[in-house]
C-alpha cells in the first residue's frame, strides 16, 4: 500500500530562519491523507473519528491558528496509522526502519536527506515533522522492516480510549520534549570503605576499588521500553542508578552518558521519572491523597488547583486504582492497598509529571506472575506513548518478555547483550548457546548470565572446556582448586558471553553525536527552554500550606489518638493528686512543691523531644525521593515538618498544665496562671528543637535514642533541682540544659513575691536562652539536612 501524504508540503518560505527548522505557520495548509485505495483510506479514517480536514482533493483549507481544529486530524491520524501497522517513535530511527519517503512525508528531499544523513536526535525530527503535520511533538511514523504490515493488529476500543486519555492528560502537561538516553563504555566504581577492626571487607583490603559496571553501552529512546535483566548482584540498580543522574560520586563514572546528545543537567530532574525498587510511600495517606498531593507539589503553578486535582484522578483511573482510592497506602504493620497497587501509585507518582525518561527499579519484585505481567503492560503501554521506558526486571514471564523492545543483559557487572528484545535469542544462538528443551526465554538468559549452562547447548571451544574440567575433576580435589568445576565453567561462559558481547556492541548502529550545525542549534535552543523554566514548580509558600496539610493527615491518626491524649490526661491526674493542694507554708512543703514545677519542665521536655526526635530519620527515604526530584525547597519541608506537630503538642501540654495548676492549687491570680502555661510550652517548643536537632544529626533512629536520653539525663540533672554546686568543667551544661531555664522560670512566676526562697537566677536570662535554643537548635537540624547526601 502507498500512503502519501498532500498538500501538506512545506514551501521553503516556512523554514525557520532562526534554525533552520521548519514551522507550522498560521496560512499553512492543512495536510490531507490519501492512499491507493482511496474509499478504503477515507473509510477507515473516518471509521477513527477523523474528519478529512482542507476537503480531499480540493483546495486546500487554511486555518486560522495554528492549534485549531487539531485535536481531531491527530487522533484520528495516530489510530489510523495504528490500524495500518505503521509503528509510531520517538526513538532515533535505525537504518532497519524505512522511513516513509520524502515526498510522502511532503517535505523537501534536502530536508529529507539532512535528517537521514545526520541520523538527527528525535528531539528534532519529530518536531518538524510533528509540526508540520500536527502529530504530537515527539511523534514520527516509521514502517519495521522486520514487521509486515499486513500483520500488524488494528486497533481496539482500549487502544482508541487510550488515545482520548492521552490526549486528555496531555493537555497542558509540559511539553513532551523526547528524550533519547544513549550511553557509551560506561563503567563505575566504589571505593569499599575502610572496615572497622572487627568489620568485614572479606576478600579485599580495606580502601580498594571496586568497580562495578565494567564498560556498558546501550540507548532507548521515546517509545521504547528497554528491560535490564541479570543475576542478582550483576549491577543492574547501579547503573539505573548512574542514568538516572543519581550517582553519589560522580568522579567515579567514566563513559558517556547522553540525554538527547547533551551531559546530564539538573533541569533534567522534571524530564525524569525515578520509581524506587522499595515503595517509599505515606502509609497513613490513601491512594488518592498520595496522588493528589504529588500533583500539587509537582506540577507546576500554570496549572489551576482543580487541574492538578483532575490530573490526580486521570492518574487514578489510568492505573486502574479507583476501587482502592480511598484506602490507605498501609505498611507491614498496618494492612493497606496490596504490593501491586503500592507499586502502580509509586508508577503514578511518576507519570503525573509526564516525564520523557522513566526509570524503574524493579517494579516487579515480590509480585505474582499476573501482577507483574499487568505492571510491565502499564510500562509498555506507558513507552508506547512517547516515553522511554528502562526498568530491571528478575525473572519476567514469557509473555512479559515479549513486551521488551530491547534488552540489556549483564553478568557480574559486564554486558552479554544489547539490542531488540526479541532478537536476543536468535543472537545466542548465533554465538553457540541454544536451549535444549523448551523455555522461558528470560530463564534461558538469566541462566547463561549465572553461567549456568545446564540443559544448553555450547558453542565447541567451551564444550572442549567442560569435556577437560570434566576430566581433571577426576584428578584434583575440589580442595586444591579454588572454585568447583562447575564455577570454573562458570566464569568461562560469562568471560566468552562478555567477549562475544563487545563484538555484538561494536557492530550495533551506534549513532555518533550531531554533526549538523543547523540541529545541534535547534537542540541547543530546546535544552535552553527547558532550563528557562522556573526551579521550583510551586511557591514557597504552596509547598509549605501542601506540606503542612500532608504532614497532618499523615500524622492526624496520632493527634486523633484517644491514648494519647489518655495518657497526657492519666499522668496531670497522678501529679495533680500527689501534689494535691500543695502548700508553701513549711520549708519541706516548699521543696515539694519546687519538685512539682521541676517535674513540669522535665516531663515536657522529654516526650516532645523523643516524638521529634524520630521524624527526621523515618521520613529521610521519602524526603530523599522527593528532593531527588527537586519537588519543593528543604526549607519548606522543614517548616512544615517543625511546625505540623507543635498545635497538637501545645494542645495537650495546656490540658496537662490547667489540671495539674488547678489540683496541686499553684499561685492563684490568672497572669500567674497563664504565665506557667506560657513558660512550659516554650520548654517544649526547645526540648522538640533539641530532638530535631539531634535526629538530623544522626539519622538513625537507634544511635539517635541512645545519644538523646544521654542528653536529656545530663540535662535534667544539670536541671538546678538535684544539684546547686556543679563543678565548673561541667557547668556549662546547665546552660544548655532547657529543664534547667524552664525549672528557673517556673520557681519565678510561682515565688515572685517569697521573702525567704531560692530564686534561682534571672527570668528574662532564662526566657531569653529558650528562645535561643528554640531557634538554634532548628537551625543546627535545618543545616544537618542541608549536608545530607540526596543521591544514592
Ligand atoms: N557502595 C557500594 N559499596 C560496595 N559495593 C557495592 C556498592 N554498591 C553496589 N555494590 C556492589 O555492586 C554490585 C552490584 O550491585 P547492584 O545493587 O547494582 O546489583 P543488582 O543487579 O541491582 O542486584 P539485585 O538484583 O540483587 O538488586 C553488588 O555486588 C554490590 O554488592
Amino acid at each position: 500500500m502507498n500512503i502519501s501524504f498532500k498538500s501538506g508540503a512545506i514551501p521553503d518560505t516556512a523554514r525557520s530562519p532562526a534554525n533552520g527548522m521548519y514551522e507550522t505557520r498560521s496560512d499553512q495548509a492543512c495536510p490531507c491523507i490519501w492512499m491507493d485505495d482511496q474509499r478504503r483510506s477515507m473509510d477507515e479514517f473516518t471509521s477513527y473519528g477523523g474528519t478529512p480536514c482542507g476537503g480531499g482533493a480540493g483546495p486546500a483549507t487554511p486555518r486560522s491558528t495554528p492549534t485549531e481544529g487539531m485535536e481531531g486530524p491527530r487522533k484520528s491520524l495516530s489510530l489510523l496509522f495504528k490500524g495500518l501497522g505503521l509503528q509510531k517513535t520517538s526513538g532515533r530511527l535505525s537504518d532497519a526502519d524505512e522511513l516513509l519517503s520524502p515526498e510522502t512525508l511532503g517535505m523537501s528531499a534536502g530536508f529529507y536527506d539532512e535528517i537521514r544523513r545526520s541520523n538527527a536526535s528525535p528531539l528534532n525530527v519529530p518536531f518538524s515533522l510533528a509540526t508540520s503535520f500536527q502529530i504530537p511533538e515527539g511523534d514520527v511514523y516509521y514502517r519495521d522492516a522486520g514487521d509486515p504490515v499486513a500483520k500488524a493488529p488494528p486497533p481496539t476500543d482500549d487502544d482508541y480510549l487510550d488515545e482520548c486519555m492521552d490526549l486528555e492528560m496531555g493537555k497542558d502537561v509540559n511539553p513532551p520534549e523526547s528524550i533519547y538516553l544513549q550511553f557509551e563504555d560506561v563503567r563505575y566504581k566504589v571505593v569499599v570503605k575502610k572496615a572497622s577492626k572487627w568489620g568485614c571487607t572479606f576478600g579485599m583490603k580495606a580502601g580498594t576499588d571496586k568497580e562495578i559496571l565494567h564498560g556498558i553501552t546501550g540507548s532507548v529512546g521515546a517509545g521504547e521500553m528497554l528491560a535490564m535483566m541479570g543475576p542478582s548482584g550483576s549491577g543492574k540498580t547501579t547503573l539505573l542508578n548512574v542514568l538516572g543522574g543519581r550517582r553519589s560520586n560522580p568522579q567515579w563514572l567514566t563513559g558517556s552518558i547522553l540525554y538527547n546528545d547533551v551531559p546530564y543537567t539538573k533541569n533534567l530532574k522534571r524530564r525524569i521519572g525515578f520509581v524506587t525498587q522499595d515503595d517509599v510511600l505515606f502509609p497513613h495517606l490513601t491512594v488518592r491523597e498520595t496522588l493528589t498531593f504529588s500533583a500539587l507539589l509537582r506540577l507546576p503553578d500554570r496549572f489551576t488547583k482543580d487541574q492538578k486535582l483532575q490530573r490526580a484522578e486521570a492518574v487514578l483511573a489510568q492505573l486502574g486504582l479507583q476501587r482502592c482510592g480511598d484506602t490507605i497506602i498501609g505498611n507491614q504493620f498496618l494492612r493497606g492497598v496490596s504490593g501491586g497497587e503500592r507499586k502502580r501509585v509509586c508508577i503514578g507518582q511518576e507519570i503525573l509529571i509526564n516525564p520523557s525518561l522513566l526509570f524503574l527499579d524493579e517494579p516487579t519484585s515480590g509480585l505474582d506472575s499476573t501482577t507483574a505481567l499487568r505492571i510491565i503492560s502499564l510500562l509498555h503501554k506507558l513507552a508506547h506513548q512517547g516515553r522511554a521506558v528502562m526498568a530491571t526486571i528478575h525473572q519476567p514471564s514469557s509473555r512479559a518478555f515479549h513486551m521488551f523492545d530491547k534488552l540489556i543483559l549483564l553478568s557480574d557487572g559486564y554486558p552479554t547483550y544489547f539490542g531488540k528484545a526479541k532478537g536476543a535469542m536468535t543472537y545466542f544462538d548465533t554465538i553457540g548457546f541454544t536451549p535444549l528443551i523448551p523455555m522461558n526465554p528470560a530463564d534461558f538468559l538469566l541462566d547463561l548470565c549465572s553461567g549456568n549452562t545446564n540443559d544448553v547447548s555450547l558453542p565447541p571451544n567451551l564444550q572442549q572446556r567442560k569435556k577437560s574440567i570434566a576430566s581433571q575433576k577426576q584428578k584434583i580435589t575440589p580442595a586444591s582448586v579454588p572454585g568447583t568445576p562447575m564455577t570454573l565453567l562458570g566464569k568461562d561462559v560469562k568471560k566468552y558471553l562478555a567477549d562475544c558481547c563487545e563484538h555484538q556492541i561494536s557492530t550495533w548502529d551506534r549513532t555518533k553525536s550531531l554533526q549538523n550545525q543547523k540541529l545541534q542549534q535547534n537542540l541547543k535552543h530546546l535544552q535552553a527552554v527547558v532550563s528557562e523554566k522556573q526551579q521550583w514548580p510551586t511557591t514557597w509558600w504552596d509547598q509549605f500550606i501542601i506540606l503542612f496539610m500532608r504532614g497532618f493527615k499523615e500524622r492526624r491518626h496520632e493527634y486523633m489518638s484517644l491514648m494519647r491524649v489518655l495518657q497526657m490526661v492519666l499522668s496531670a491526674l497522678l501529679a495533680g493528686s500527689l501534689w494535691w493542694h500543695s502548700k508553701t507554708s513549711t520549708f519541706r512543703q516548699l521543696q515539694d512543691q519546687e519538685g512539682l514545677l521541676f517535674f513540669m519542665g522535665v516531663f515536657w521536655g522529654y516526650f516532645p523531644l523523643f516524638t521529634a526526635l524520630f521524624t527526621f530519620p523515618l521520613e529521610r527515604p521519602i524526603l530523599m525521593k522527593e528532593r531527588a526530584t527537586d519537588m519543593y525547597r528543604l526549607s519548606a519541608y522543614f517548616m512544615a515538618r517543625t511546625l505540623s506537630d507543635l498545635p497538637i503538642e501545645i494542645g495537650l501540654t495546656i490540658i496537662f498544665v490547667v489540671i495539674v495548676y488547678l489540683m496541686a492549687n499553684l499561685r492563684h491570680g490568672f497572669l500567674s496562671f497563664i504565665y506557667t502555661i506560657l513558660a512550659v510550652c516554650l520548654d517544649v517548643t526547645a526540648s522538640q528543637g533539641v530532638g530535631f536537632c539531634i535526629g538530623a544529626a544522626i539519622m538513625d533512629v537507634q544511635k539517635a535514642s541512645t545519644l538523646a536520653s544521654v542528653i536529656v539525663l545530663g540535662f535534667m540533672l544539670a536541671g538546678g533541682y538535684f544539684i546547686q554546686n556543679i563543678p565548673p568543667f561541667i557547668g556549662w551544661v546547665k546552660y544548655l540544659s532547657f529543664q534547667a531555664h524552664t525549672y528557673k522560670i517556673l520557681t519565678y512566676i510561682q515565688y515572685e513575691d517569697a521573702v525567704n526562697v531560692r530564686l534561682h537566677g534571672d527570668l528574662a536570662n532564662s526566657v531569653l536562652a529558650l528562645a535561643v535554643m528554640v531557634v538554634a537548635y532548628r537551625a543546627i537540624a535545618y543545616i544537618s539536612l542541608r549536608r545530607m547526601k540526596i543521591s544514592v
